[in-house]
């Protein structure tokens, strides 16, 4: 049967029995021997020697038979000699009897290439394996990429286990399905280097078509530099998609900041002294100036800022606030430039800076005399380039921002003192607006007040319509140390306590402790005692009427005067002033 099918090979095939005597030998094999010269019964392994390889034929032959299988891959045999590539397989007959069926194919057909050589100018590793994984070549590319040494090439890699660092049997035998079925497998998987390091690989085993024994060529790529590409362009994903989300969160804060901004929208005045300010505001708006609001606290500088903004080209960009005295000084920084993950301990994320978010638009540095010295000439360098590195970055932003400062404080009293850079003061000055306290401009506490009645009306579900004379008297004689915060916060506890349509008197109550002083400061009438310190009613009374007579600076009678704001008779208030003891 066998020998049926050697005859129909074209190219020389014998077999041969385990003690070498010739069994059968086909046609081209006959042929073959007739050339040699006179035929012998055994057959001589001399012929069966690897040009290669230098070790005794016979008891190499002999080994490899005695383990089942001899490849060998340059014979040279006949006259003139030809290569040949042997494969010589053992075969056990029904009758136990074993015998070894040899086959010579010549390398002719194999295109007169030799494989191995060629194979070792390639930059992937070759291996052929039969189908459990067992590894009869390794190209020299093996060696070198899993780090053995090329003069010793007995490698302990002789099955693809040895090396595959994901090796499954299960997975293998899933394998050995597509192969016998004539498919090539393509898969990824990590080779083992001698020191024990990995090295990522993709794999692809592609059916032999030369193989008479059912071997597969196994190559592999080192993708390590791929696999690091891979890496990195997953890290800047993901980098990107943080910097996106940081993006959403900066949006929505700045959606934030631009409702807030559009609350305080309308600058509520009717005080000539007033006007001068507005007139600057729209002088300026439309204009690139860089813009610094002075005045004192709550006279609306970031309602001017927002005012500016609002009226310039830049209206439908960002306006950001960096409030500088509510961060810590070592903040400050960071939060106006960002920072880069890993600048220093705690920075897990990359941040941007509130410069970066109001690009196209304003930036608005309220209180901006508490700025570090050290950080104000970053500012100032910021101002004069319109670029700045993030900490910890390499490279620097550029930004289209308007800047806008405010202060409460005198800048030239600390520039004076040293704490404030002059070079900043005159690059932020280019065009101050100063914006006057309330008492100078007693002409907006009514519509003021009515504005925040308003307010609060709405916020408050109040129906307040009318006020008291007696209010507004008093409001008037005050000096307003917060000023409009200050009417707008005491408007805001007035209609809290009142009832009905309208505000009284008894509504408001000053808080004469706070800010700078007035006439009437430190007057413990105004403010509620503790339950230990509580008055007799004469002697409130006795307190009260002296705060509102220095409120209104001794008038008793007649606007403005005290009968007046206590909604008294002037007489009775006399009568009750003589019988207090209040001159
Ligand atoms: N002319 C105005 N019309 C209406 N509301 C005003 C006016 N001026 C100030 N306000 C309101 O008064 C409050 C304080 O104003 P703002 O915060 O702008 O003052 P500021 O000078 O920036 O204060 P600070 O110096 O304390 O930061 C805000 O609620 C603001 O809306």
């Amino acid at each position: 049967m066998i020998s049926d099918w050697l005859e129909a090979l074209p190219f020389p095939a014998l077999v041969i029995g385990s003690d070498h005597r010739v069994l059968f030998a086909n046609g081209p094999m006959n042929s073959l021997f007739d050339e040699l010269g006179p035929r012998n019964e055994y057959f001589d392994p001399q012929y069966f020697l690897d040009r290669a390889d230098e070790r005794q034929p016979t008891q190499k032959v002999n080994n490899y038979l005695q383990g089942g299988e001899y490849v060998a891959k340059n014979i040279q045999i006949g006259y003139p000699p030809r290569n040949f590539f042997l494969r010589a397989t053992r075969v056990i007959s029904e009758g136990e009897k074993e015998y070894f069926c040899c086959v010579l194919t010549p390398q002719k057909f194999l295109d007169d290439v030799d494989y191995s050589e060629l194979l070792d100018t390639v930059t992937s590793l070759v291996m052929q394996l039969d189908i459990n994984g067992s590894i009869s070549y390794l190209n020299e590319r093996v060696f070198e990429k899993l780090g053995y040494d090329l003069s010793q090439p007995e490698l302990a890699v002789r099955h693809i286990r040895d090396i595959d660092r994901n090796y499954d049997e299960a997975a293998w035998s899933e394998r050995r399905q597509e192969l016998r079925e004539g498919r090539g497998i393509n898969y990824f998987t990590q080779f083992v280097r001698r020191d024990g390091s990995l090295m990522p690989v993709e794999v692809s085993v592609i059916p032999d078509r030369f193989s008479i024994s059912g071997r597969f060529t196994l190559t592999a790529q080192d993708i390590t530099e791929q696999k690091a590409v891979e890496d990195r362009l997953r890290e800047a994903l993901l980098q990107v998609k943080e910097l996106s989300r940081e993006y959403q969160r900066e949006n929505r804060q700045l959606k934030q900041t631009i409702r807030q901004q559009g609350h305080a929208k309308e600058i509520v005045s009717v005080d000539p002294s007033y006007q001068k300010v507005l007139r600057k505001i729209e002088q300026v708006a439309s204009t690139q100036t860089t813009v610094l609001i002075t005045g004192e606290t709550g006279t609306g500088k970031e309602l001017v800022a927002g005012r500016i903004h609002a009226l310039s080209y830049r209206a439908d960009k960002p306006l950001i606030t960096v409030d500088c005295s509510a961060l810590p000084p070592e903040l400050i920084e960071s939060e106006l430039f960002g920072y880069r993950k890993g600048a220093f301990t705690g920075a897990n994320d990359h941040k941007i800076g509130r410069f970066q978010a109001a690009d196209g638009g304003t930036i608005f540095l309220d209180e901006i005399g508490e700025m570090p010295l050290g950080l104000q000439t970053r500012l100032l360098r910021v101002l004069q380039e319109r670029t700045f590195t993030p900490l910890g970055g390499t490279r620097p932003i550029q930004v289209d921002v308007r800047v806008i400062a405010a202060t409460n404080r005198d800048l030239r009293a600390e520039i004076e003192k040293g704490t404030f850079r002059q070079d900043l003061f005159f690059r932020l000055s280019v065009f101050p607006i100063h914006n006057p306290p309330l008492r100078e401009r007693p002409a907006d506490i009514g519509p003021l007040l009515w504005h925040f009645i308003q307010k609060f009306n709405a916020r408050l579900n109040r129906r307040v319509t009318k006020v008291e004379p007696a209010v507004m008297d008093l409001l008037n004689g005050y000096r307003f140390p917060g000023n409009i915060r200050e009417l707008e916060n005491l408007t805001e506890r007035a209609l809290i306590v009142s009832s009905g349509d309208t505000l009284r008197v008894a509504d408001i109550r000053l808080d004469v402790g706070a800010g700078e002083a007035t006439a009437t400061s430190h007057h413990p009438a105004l403010s509620l005692p503790k339950a230990d310190d509580l008055l007799t009613l004469e002697e409130h009374q006795r307190q009260y009427i002296s705060y509102v007579l220095e409120l209104t600076g001794g008038k008793v009678s007649g606007k403005g005067g005290a009968a007046s704001i206590l909604g008294m008779n002037a007489q009775t208030l006399f009568g009750r002033m003589r019988k207090l003891g209040l001159r």
